[in-house]
């Protein structure tokens, strides 16, 4: 069975590449001329530089000609996935959409399972997700990923359809738990590449990564998602990736907080609405986020790294 990955970015790309190992691809990229000039050259000069498509990698901007798959993957940044499926809500409606991004809308507080069945209430949804930088996937070096979807059957069926020979998946059914982790990694990354762009040393990024994960699992959990869901891949393992490689966008936000530096702002950093999003939802929910609230005063400049430091150690002290 054919499968398609709509969105051309660097994500989209590699996973494209890794299932042609599989069988053949269509990779959808929204604009014609890069669609064509992906096709003719077989490379993603822009997203994804220094990697061949392989053959059996189709690009197309020809919406029609990628929904012809059952299965379709979603690799579009989270805060453009409800524009994208309106866009294409006719093509989508009846396929199993497996979206592949990690975040928290920002208008809406959902995540992108939620975000697919509120557009598309009667398409199959699923998310894929797990430590996996698109560099490494699309040069065939090994992971392993988390494939949530709510229905088991489906969930075992897109299993076997997505794993590659180098893209090991495992399956949940907890979708909520799936869409947290991975979404809230990118916020801990944010904060941890801060404490290192400001020189706080390795120690403090060993206790913000950890004090970052008991508050991914307290939101999990107030929403209905297992502990050992935020444990896996998608929780814990992206977390473990994202905070300590440069090669995260997150990270490298991070990094120029901490260092006064410039970030350009084209670059995809999914992190950083998520915090808004996510610090919005703990009030409503009354719980407490504090590296989540740090970041986003960070982000907007309420407070230098010194003064977010100073205030994360003087909090009351509690048990852990
Ligand atoms: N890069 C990575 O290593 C990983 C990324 N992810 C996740 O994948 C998602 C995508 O990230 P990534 O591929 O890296 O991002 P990129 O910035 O590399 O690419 C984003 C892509 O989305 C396309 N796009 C944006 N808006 C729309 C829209 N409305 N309709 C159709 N296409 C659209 C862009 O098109 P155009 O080129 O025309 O601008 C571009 O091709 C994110 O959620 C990210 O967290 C997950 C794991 C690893
Ligand atoms: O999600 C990722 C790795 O699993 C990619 O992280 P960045 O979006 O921070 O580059």
């Amino acid at each position: 069975m054919s499968i398609s990955v709509l969105g051309s970015g660097a994500f989209g790309t590699a996973l494209a590449i890794s299932l042609a190992g599989n069988g053949p691809v269509t990779l959808w990229a929204r604009n014609a001329v890069k669609a064509q000039a992906m096709q003719d050259s077989r490379r993603n000069g822009t997203r994804l530089p220094g990697v061949a498509l392989p053959d059996n990698l189709s690009v197309t901007a020809d919406i029609a000609e990628a929904c012809d798959s059952r299965v379709l993957l979603l690799a579009v940044p989270m805060q453009t996935l409800r524009r994208a499926l309106q866009e294409h809500k006719d093509h989508l409606a009846g396929k199993t959409l497996v979206a592949c991004c990690k975040g928290i809308e920002l208008d809406t507080g959902l995540g992108p399972i939620a975000v697919i069945q509120e557009v598309l209430p009667q398409a199959a949804a699923a998310l894929l997700t797990g430590p996996s930088f698109a560099a490494d996937i699309a040069r065939g070096l090994p992971t392993a990923l988390t494939l949530a979807c709510g229905e088991a059957d489906r969930g075992k069926e897109l299993q076997e359809q997505l794993t590659t020979a180098n893209l090991r998946l495992y399956r949940t059914t907890d979708t909520i738990g799936a869409e947290i982790g991975g979404a809230l990694k990118n916020v801990m990354a944010i904060a941890c590449g801060a404490v290192i762009g400001a020189g706080l040393g390795d120690s403090a990024r060993a206790a913000l990564m950890t004090r970052g994960y008991a508050e991914m699992q307290r939101m999990a959990l107030a929403c209905g998602a297992k502990a050992e869901t935020l444990a896996g891949l998608s929780g814990f393992g992206d977390l473990a990736l994202t905070c300590s490689s440069d090669l995260s966008r997150n990270y490298r936000l991070g990094l120029s907080i901490g260092r006064g530096e410039e970030f350009d702002s084209s670059i995809t950093v999914e992190g950083a609405a998520t915090a808004r999003a996510v610090a919005e939802q703990s009030r409503r929910m009354n719980l407490d986020m504090p590296v989540t609230i740090t970041v986003t005063n960070l982000l907007d400049q309420r407070l230098t790294i010194g003064e977010a430091a100073a205030h994360l150690l003087k909090r009351p002290l509690k048990e852990e």
